[in-house]
């Protein structure tokens, strides 16, 4: 495999470790990215990003100041843009505008996020989802070619969670064929929408549906803002940022107030609903939350988004840890490289399992997403929603597994790991803002947990459920499994786990109702074991997933390549077996014993994968350019970027700053 040389010599341990490595890099690299062929087509569109000087920035992204930030980000957003347009569409073609290669390799470009990420990421996928065909040919190629820029607004200052409780109104005006949309209360200003505040000049506005005197809930509709040759808001519209947040710093997030905003009749984006002419409603869909799709599209492509940015910051912690050495573990003996402590590997080796376990999850998601809709498309909605459950379960608990793998990541790098240079605190903000953003943790697995409870009660009328629920009819009735010390009967443990957490809802809840409690209540009161029910189904689909689909795609691999993968599944399968030791003990027969012997086999595991784990994280491939980071490059140099990048910073643009002469010398002088 072409790799692109460093500059400088590689540091003498990573270049050691390299030598260790006893698989085939470039194998598992086109694992990763699907194949072969995709792995020359990304190295196309990154040459294609990386031989533009455009990304670079001469300051650091977080020495700017707010407006340079975005101003900056804005930029590189059009000559990005314009490269993703005119070239890299080319390669990937332009049904495949979505493909994560392109919104990975902006990454490139910025450290933060760039305004139009949510251009391309959800304005564009809720034309596609939610036009007629009319409307698709009005708006698709003007959006594709950036002649219009759009966000999507749904979230209001009073409600992100609770669509239906949403204020923003659009009332059909037949004598005029228009909608009037309207904030009626502060709580109704549209909030959060990523590239609304100073970007867009369209959105897509999610709003209340008025026509004849009836409310018919939550509609979709696509609205000028703003002037597209002055970019001034139009009449009628409030528009800005909603000000500095944790994260997302150069996306300026925005917030959007209408007052009697008149949009033709034409805008309400008409593929599951219409309001005719003379103002009747006619409904065509033959599912109710089919305008939420937009939010299932996203929530399926996140889980490959994590599985990236776990990747990033596992190979900046292992290169970290192959060049940093810590403590004398005998007297007068050299200090170790700190990857040699088993707790190092333990924090570390799980990411890089992780990270291939929701790809490989993530790419049988994505099939099932696409036969979903290729069922929806023939008038089949059955297979929704066991869609709906899974993407909400997999979003949940991959946004949340990814958050605290990269916290564990910076924790591995000590303190040189809070450096912004290292790049793991803006990995971290932006993984932060996923566990909330399309449907926060709790309230996705709640709606999970409502999918599975209805199946508990199918297998307990004896019927067959679908795929991945199935389980619950072999283990509906078993009481305690027979602890069986193989990587399938840890798979079974987990699945029984499952079962028995859902079954113990289902009797909660019936308890409670007996008792006298009405049906909501007693939901409300089994909330805790419902998200915990949820959670473990989650972790069984992912177990199984995960080693099912490993097995198949190294099927023709080199034996070292499938000895490492192998590997890999092994360890994630026993991290979280050890991890879930309580329940295992309370749903299974597991022993002390069988529990110790696991132990051990984990820790010998740890040291197996040892010796390959730089070239586990080499096999991500991920270019300098991409990583961002002082700590994690591909040449080891840590300590010299650290430095470099300590040179940036503007307090050391002169040796004497002002503040010293203004105020620190009159103070110590006696004088302020
Ligand atoms: C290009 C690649 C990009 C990658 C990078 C990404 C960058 C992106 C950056 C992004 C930046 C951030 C961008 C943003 O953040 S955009 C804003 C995102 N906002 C949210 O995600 C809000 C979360 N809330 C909801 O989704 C709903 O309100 C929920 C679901 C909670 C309740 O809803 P509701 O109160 O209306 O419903 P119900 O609970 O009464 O349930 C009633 C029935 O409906 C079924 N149901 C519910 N929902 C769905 C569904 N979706 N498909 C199919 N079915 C569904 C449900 O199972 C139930 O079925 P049944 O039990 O009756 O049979
Ligand atoms: C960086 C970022 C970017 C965003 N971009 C966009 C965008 O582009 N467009 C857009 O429209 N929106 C966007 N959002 C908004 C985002 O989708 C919402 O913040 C998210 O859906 C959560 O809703 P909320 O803020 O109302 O939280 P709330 O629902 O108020 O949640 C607060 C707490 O209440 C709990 N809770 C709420 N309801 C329940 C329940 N039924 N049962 C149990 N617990 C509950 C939650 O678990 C949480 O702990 C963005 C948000 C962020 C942080």
């Amino acid at each position: 495999m072409k790799i692109n040389k460093p500059k400088h010599d590689v540091n003498p341990d990573l270049a050691k470790e390299r030598l260790k490595c006893n698989f085939n890099i470039e194998e598992v690299t086109n694992i990763i990215d699907g194949g072969k062929d995709k792995t020359v087509q990304r190295k196309k569109i990154e040459d294609i990003a990386l031989n533009n000087g455009a990304s670079l920035d001469e300051v650091p992204e977080e020495c700017l100041s707010i407006k340079e930030r975005y101003e900056n980000a804005v930029r590189k957003s059009c000559v990005y843009g314009n490269l993703v347009r005119n070239e890299m569409l080319e390669i990937t073609g332009i049904e495949n505008f979505e493909s994560p290669v392109l919104r990975r390799t902006a990454d490139a470009f910025f450290k933060d996020i760039s305004p139009f990420m949510l251009h391309l990421g959800m304005f564009v996928p809720t034309l596609i989802g939610q036009c007629t065909p009319e409307q698709t040919a009005e708006w698709l190629p003007k959006a594709l070619d950036m002649q219009i820029i759009g966000a999507y607004a749904q979230t209001e200052l009073g409600h992100g969670t609770f669509i239906r409780g949403l204020e923003t109104t659009a009332t059909y005006n037949p004598e005029k064929e228009e909608f009037v949309l309207h904030s009626p209360t502060i709580t109704s200003y549209k909030w959060w929408a990523g590239g609304l505040g100073k970007t867009a000049n369209h959105c897509v506005v999610m709003a209340q549906l008025y026509t004849q005197g009836k409310c018919h809930g939550t509609h979709l509709f696509i609205v000028k803002i703003r002037d597209l040759d002055t970019h001034m808001p139009l009449p009628g519209i409030t528009v800005g940022e909603i000000g500095p947040r944790m994260g997302f710093s150069s996306a300026d997030n925005g917030f959007l107030r209408f007052d009697h905003f008149r949009i033709p009749r034409e805008n309400m984006l008409m593929k599951h609903a219409k309001v005719e002419k003379d103002g009747v409603y006619v409904k065509s869909a033959k599912h109710g939350k089919l305008t939420y799709g937009t939010m299932v599209f996203i929530r399926v492509t996140l889980v490959s988004e994590m599985s990236f940015n776990i990747s990033k910051a596992a190979t900046i912690a292992i290169r970290y840890s192959a060049v940093r050495r810590q403590t004398e573990l005998r007297p007068n003996e050299p200090e170790p490289q700190i990857l040699d402590y088993p707790t190092q590997q333990h924090k570390l080796f799980i990411c890089i399992a992780t990270a291939h376990a929701f790809q490989l999850t993530s790419c049988w998601l994505w099939n099932t997403f696409q036969a979903v809709l290729a069922d929806m498309k023939k008038g089949n909605v059955d297979t929704l929603p066991e869609l709906h459950a899974l993407s909400s379960c997999l979003k949940a608990v991959s946004t949340s597994d990814a958050l605290s793998h990269i916290e564990q990541c910076r924790f591995a790098c000590g303190g040189h790991g809070y450096m912004l240079s290292s790049n793991l605190p803006f990995i971290y903000s932006f993984v932060a803002a996923t566990r909330t953003y399309e449907g926060d943790y709790t309230v996705l697995l709640l709606q999970t947990a409502r999918f599975l409870v209805k199946a508990s009660e199918q297998a307990e009328a004896g019927k067959k459920l679908t795929q991945t629920v199935s389980y619950l009819n072999r283990t509906a009735n078993a009481d305690r499994l027979n602890w069986d010390n193989t990587h399938e009967g840890i798979i079974k443990s987990f699945q029984v786990i499952a079962a028995g957490k859902i079954g113990q809802c289902v009797k909660s809840i019936r308890d409670r109702t007996a008792s006298g409690m009405d049906y909501e209540d007693a939901w409300l009161m089994t909330t805790v074991q419902l998200v915990g029910a949820a959670e473990a189904h989650c972790r069984a689909v992912l177990l199984n997933t995960y080693w099912s689909e490993m097995r198949k795609i190294t099927e023709a691999s080199s034996a070292d390549v499938k000895k490492v993968m192998h590997q890999l599944a092994v360890l994630y399968l026993m991290y979280w077996a050890l991890e879930k030791t309580g329940d295992l003990l309370k749903y299974s027969s597991v022993s002390k014993k069988d529990l110790d012997e696991l132990q051990r086999r984990y820790e010998e595991l740890l040291a197996e994968l040892r010796p390959n784990a730089v070239g586990l994280v080499d096999a991500f491939d991920l270019r300098d350019e991409i990583l961002h980071s002082s700590l994690g490059s591909y040449d080891g140099r840590v300590y010299e970027r650290l430095i470099e990048e300590a040179h940036k910073s503007p307090l050391n643009d002169e040796p004497v700053n002002q503040s010293f002469h203004k105020y620190t010398k009159p103070l110590m002088l006696g004088k302020l």
